[in-house]
C-alpha cells in the first residue's frame, strides 16, 4: 500500500517543502522531529538531506547551494546512487549515478516506536532504454539517537543482471584537511584521481586534495576522525567509496563552490565495481547501514 502524503499520520512526523526550509521552493520534504533527533528527508531520491541526534552535531553536509529542483540530486545529505554507481560502465553518456536519487519515491509507511521513526520508501522501475531490467527497490529509514538505512533491491525481471549502487553520504566535518577516515588499512583501492590505478591503502585515509578511491571487499566498520568520531556499520555493503574533490574541482561545481569542500567528506556504503550484485530473474539482495556520531 502507498501513502498519500495528506494521509501522513506518525507523530514526529509532518510534510513539509524546501520553500518552507530553505526558501527555494521546489520539493516535497519529511520533517521529522522527536525526542531523538531532527532529520529532513525529501521524497524526490528518499534522500535524507538534514540528521542530528538529540544532544549531537549535524551528522551530514547538506550544501548551502544545493538546488531543490525535480529531476536534479540535491547536494548533500545521503542521495541513493542505484542501479549503478559512478559512471555507467557501457554507456558513459548515461546519467552518473543511476537515476533513483532523481525520482521520486514512495513513502509505505510511516511509525514510531520505541523512540524511533521508521519510514519505508519503495521505488519500482518498468525497464527501459535507462536500464531495461525491471526492479523493485525499498528503503528503510530508521531515525533515533543514530541514522540507519535497510536496502533491498529485488530484481523483476526475466534474466539476470548487474546492479550497482551506495549510500552516497555526505558528512559534515569542521575542516577537511584534518579529517582521518578509519577502517579500510591495508585494502586495496581504484584509485579514480589516477585512472582507477589499484593501489594499496597504508593506515588512515587523509585529505590535501582530490580524493575520489572504491575500496572493495571492505569490512563491517569505518570511522571518521573529525574532533568527534562518527561511526558507520555496514552488513553486506562490501563496498566504500571516499570521496572530497579538493578546492580546485570543487570550484567548477556550481552547487559545492571552491570552499563548499571544506565542509564535508563522502564515504558511501554500497557495492561497486567487483563487489556489484548480478541478481538472477527474481532474487532479492539486501544491505544496511548504521551511522552514529
Ligand atoms: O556529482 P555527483 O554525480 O553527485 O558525483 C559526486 C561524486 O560521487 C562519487 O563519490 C564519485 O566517486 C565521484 O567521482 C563523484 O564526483
Amino acid at each position: 500500500m502507498i501513502l498519500q502524503l495528506g494521509e501522513l499520520a506518525c507523530s514526529g512526523v509532518s510534510v513539509t517543502d524546501s520553500g518552507a526550509l530553505y526558501d527555494k521552493p521546489g520539493l516535497e520534504l519529511l520533517l521529522v522531529e522527536t525526542e531523538a533527533c531532527r532529520a529532513v528527508i525529501g521524497l524526490q531520491g528518499a534522500q535524507v538531506l538534514e540528521f542530528q541526534a538529540a544532544g549531537a552535531e549535524p551528522l551530514l553536509w547538506l550544501s548551502p547551494r544545493a538546488e531543490f529542483r525535480a529531476g536534479v540530486s540535491v547536494r548533500g545529505g545521503v542521495p541513493v546512487c542505484l542501479p549503478w554507481f559512478g559512471i555507467n560502465r557501457e554507456d558513459p553518456e548515461k546519467p552518473k549515478h543511476g537515476f533513483v536519487r532523481n525520482h521520486d519515491w514512495q513513502l509505505a509507511s510511516a511509525q514510531q516506536s520505541d523512540g524511533r521513526v521508521m519510514l519505508d520508501f519503495e521505488y519500482d522501475h518498468a525497464g527501459d532504454a535507462l536500464f531495461a531490467t525491471p526492479f523493485h527497490c525499498a528503503l528503510t529509514i530508521s531515525l533515533g539517537d543514530s541514522l540507519e538505512f535497510s536496502l533491498k533491491v529485488e530484481n523483476t525481471g526475466e534474466a539476470p543482471s548487474e546492479f550497482s549502487w551506495a549510500l552516497h553520504t555526505y558528512f559534515s566535518v569542521p575542516d577537511i584537511a584534518s579529517v582521518q577516515v578509519g577502517g579500510l588499512d591495508g585494502l586495496s583501492y581504484l584509485d579514480n584521481t589516477d585512472g582507477l590505478a589499484r593501489k594499496r591503502q597504508d593506515g588512515l585515509v587523509h585529505f590535501s586534495g582530490e580524493v575520489d578511491r572504491v575500496y572493495e571487499n571492505c569490512g563491517p566498520l569505518q570511522q571518521i576522525f573529525c574532533g568527534r568520531t562518527i561511526e558507520c556499520r555496514s552488513d553486506l555493503c562490501d563496498s566504500v567509496i571516499v570521496w572530497n574533490p579538493g578546492a580546485v574541482l570543487a570550484n567548477t561545481v556550481a552547487d559545492i563552490g571552491a570552499d563548499g569542500a571544506r565542509g564535508f567528506v563522502c564515504v558511501e556504503h554500497g557495492n561497486a565495481f567487483e563487489n556489484s550484485w548480478t541478481l538472477t530473474a527474481g532474487e532479492v539482495r539486501r544491505a544496511q547501514l548504521r551511522l552514529k556520531g
